[in-house]
C-alpha cells in the first residue's frame, strides 16, 4: 500500500488512515475512479472524478473547483453576484466517507457526494450541503427538533436515439398500467437490483401518471441523507436507463403540455424519538408544533417556489389539475392542495405520519430545497403559527373570496414571481445567509433571462435533457 500522505494541519488522521484503507478496498472490488458530486445553484449535478488512488489526498486536502459554479446556469453559462461568479479563486471538494457508495450501475465506478470548502479550510458559505446541515443542526440545537426526509424521484423515459430536440415517449402503456410495467420489466428490475446493491431502500417503484413516467420512493432519512441519496439515485436511473437505450429526463415537464415530473418532499418532525405528526391532540393527531409547521409552510409556500420550483419549466408544471400541489393550502390526503398531511395507516402512524410539499420538482437543488423548507417551517414553529382549516377538494374551486378568505393563495405562475417574492421574505433569505440568497436571485434571473422569447414548447425543450 503507498503510504499515507501528510495530514492537512487540523485535518482529522482518523479519516485519511479510513480513506487509506477504503481506497484499497475498492480497487479490490474493480473500482477505478470516484465520481465526487455537489448540485450547483440551478439544480445541475456537477462532478468532478479522481482515480481510486486519488481518494486519499482528496479527503486530506480536497480537490480543486472553481467556486463560479455557484452562479452557473443550467445552459453552462455565468451570471455574477457581488462576490459570485468571478473567474479568481477556487474551492476544494471534500468527499464524504460515510455516503461512499459503488456504483451498480456504473461499472468501475464509486460515487461520493462532497462538501465544498475554501483553500484555508473553512465553511464555503455557498455550499449547500453545509447549509442544510447547519439548518438541521440548528433546528436540534434550539428546537430539540430531528427530521426524517424523503425525496420522490418521477422521470420521463425517452429512447437514447431520438433526436434530442425531440420527445417521443418510450413506452405505450397507459398511467399505472400492468401493460407499462411490463413493457420495461428488465429495466425496472435492474433498478432495483442495483438499489439493492448500493443499500437504498426502496419503498415503491411504478409507472406514473404521463406516458413514459416512473417513480420511486425511498425509506425516509435524515435530510442530509435524504438529499444526498436523492442525487445518488438519479445517477443511478440515468445510468441504468443508458443500457436500455432509453434517456431519462428528470425535467419538471418535458412537453409543453400534460402531467409534468414532481420531487414531492416528505418531511417528519421528532422530538426525543417521538413522531410529532401522530399521537396528538391537534387535527388528525398532529400535535400542535407540527402544525405550526405547516403553518409556517404555507405562510413561506410563494417564496419557496424560487428554491423548489427553480426552473422556467417548473411553471409549465406547476398547474392546477395535476397533483403539483398550487396552492396555500393544505388538507389530509389531498392532492391539489401544496401541503398534504399524510396521517399513515391505522395502527402504523407513529411510523407513517408525515406532511408533504408538492410544489417541489427536481430542478430544484435538493439540499436548498430541504433547508429552506425547514427554515419555512420553524419561522411556524417558533411563533406557534396558527394553522388555518384544511381545504378538502380542490383549492381550485373555492370562489376568491372564499379563497381570500380563507388564506388560500395560487403560488406563482411564473419563475420572475417566485423571484419577487422570494426576495421579500426575510426569513428564507436569513436561513440561506446573503451569499446563498444572492446567488439564487441571480441565478433565477438568468434563467428567467435564458428563455425570454421562447414559447412554452421552447422553454419545456430547453430544459428537458438538463436535470
Ligand atoms: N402521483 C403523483 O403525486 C403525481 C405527481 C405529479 N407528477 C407532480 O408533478 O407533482
Amino acid at each position: 500500500m503507498p503510504p499515507l500522505v501528510d495530514p492537512v494541519p487540523g485535518g482529522n488522521p482518523g479519516d485519511l488512515a479510513r480513506a487509506h484503507a477504503l481506497a484499497h478496498e475498492l480497487s479490490a472490488q474493480g473500482v477505478r475512479g470516484i465520481v465526487l458530486a455537489f448540485v450547483d445553484t440551478a439544480g445541475i449535478c456537477r462532478v468532478k472524478t479522481v482515480p481510486w488512488q486519488g481518494l486519499q489526498p482528496a479527503v486530506a486536502w480536497g480537490v480543486g473547483m472553481s467556486p463560479v459554479f455557484d452562479t452557473f446556469l443550467a445552459n453552462d453559462s455565468i451570471v455574477r453576484t457581488d462576490v459570485l461568479g468571478s473567474p479568481d479563486g477556487d474551492l476544494r471538494l471534500v468527499p464524504d466517507l460515510d455516503r461512499l457508495v459503488v456504483l451498480a450501475g456504473q461499472p468501475g465506478w464509486a460515487w461520493a457526494p462532497v462538501d465544498r470548502v475554501t483553500q484555508e479550510g473553512e465553511r464555503h458559505p455557498g455550499c449547500s450541503r453545509t447549509f442544510l446541515r447547519r439548518v438541521v443542526a440548528d433546528a436540534e440545537d434550539r428546537h430539540g427538533i430531528t427530521f426524517k426526509a424523503g425525496i420522490e424521484i418521477e422521470w420521463t423515459l425517452g429512447r437514447a436515439a431520438a433526436p434530442a430536440d425531440e420527445f417521443a415517449p418510450a413506452t405505450s402503456g397507459p398511467a399505472y398500467s400492468a401493460a407499462r410495467q411490463t413493457e420495461l420489466s428488465d429495466y425496472t428490475a435492474d433498478l432495483l437490483a442495483a438499489f439493492e446493491k448500493q443499500e437504498v431502500a426502496v419503498a415503491q417503484l411504478h409507472p406514473e401518471y404521463a406516458p413514459g413516467q416512473f417513480e420511486l420512493s425511498t425509506d425516509a432519512l435524515d435530510p442530509v441523507a435524504a438529499a444526498d441519496q436523492s442525487v445518488l439515485v438519479r445517477q443511478t436511473i440515468r445510468a441504468v436507463s443508458q443500457k436500455y437505450g432509453l434517456r431519462a429526463s428528470f425535467a419538471p415537464a418535458v412537453a409543453e403540455r400534460g402531467v409534468g415530473n414532481g420531487g414531492h418532499l416528505h418531511l417528519s418532525l421528532w422530538r426525543r424519538g417521538v413522531n410529532l405528526h401522530a399521537g396528538g391532540d391537534a387535527r388528525y393527531g398532529m400535535t400542535a408544533a407540527a402544525e405550526s409547521f405547516i403553518a409556517g409552510l404555507l405562510a413561506h409556500l410563494p417564496a419557496l417556489t424560487a428554491v423548489t420550483a427553480p426552473s422556467p419549466a417548473s411553471y409549465l408544471r406547476l398547474r392546477p389539475a395535476q397533483w403539483a400541489g398550487v396552492y396555500t393550502a393544505w388538507g389530509r390526503e389531498t392532492r391539489e392542495t401544496g401541503i398534504r398531511v399524510v396521517t399513515g395507516t391505522t395502527g402504523h402512524q407513529s411510523h407513517e405520519a408525515n406532511l408533504e410539499v408538492k410544489p417541489v420538482d427536481l430542478a430544484a437543488n435538493p439540499y436548498l430545497a430541504l433547508g429552506c423548507v425547514i427554515a419555512a417551517g420553524l419561522d411556524g414553529l417558533a411563533s406557534a403559527a396558527p394553522l388555518p382549516e384544511e381545504v378538502t377538494d380542490d383549492p381550485g374551486r373555492l370562489v376568491p373570496d372564499e379563497a381570500v378568505a380563507r388564506g388560500v393563495r395560487r403560488l406563482p405562475t411564473s419563475l420572475a414571481h417566485a423571484v419577487d417574492e422570494f426576495r421579500e421574505d426575510e426569513v428564507l433569505r436569513t436561513a440561506l445567509g446573503p451569499v446563498l440568497a444572492d446567488a439564487v436571485v441571480a441565478v433565477r434571473e438568468g434563467e428567467t433571462a435564458a428563455v425570454a422569447g421562447l414559447d412554452e414548447a421552447g422553454v419545456a425543450a430547453a430544459y428537458r435533457w438538463k436535470y
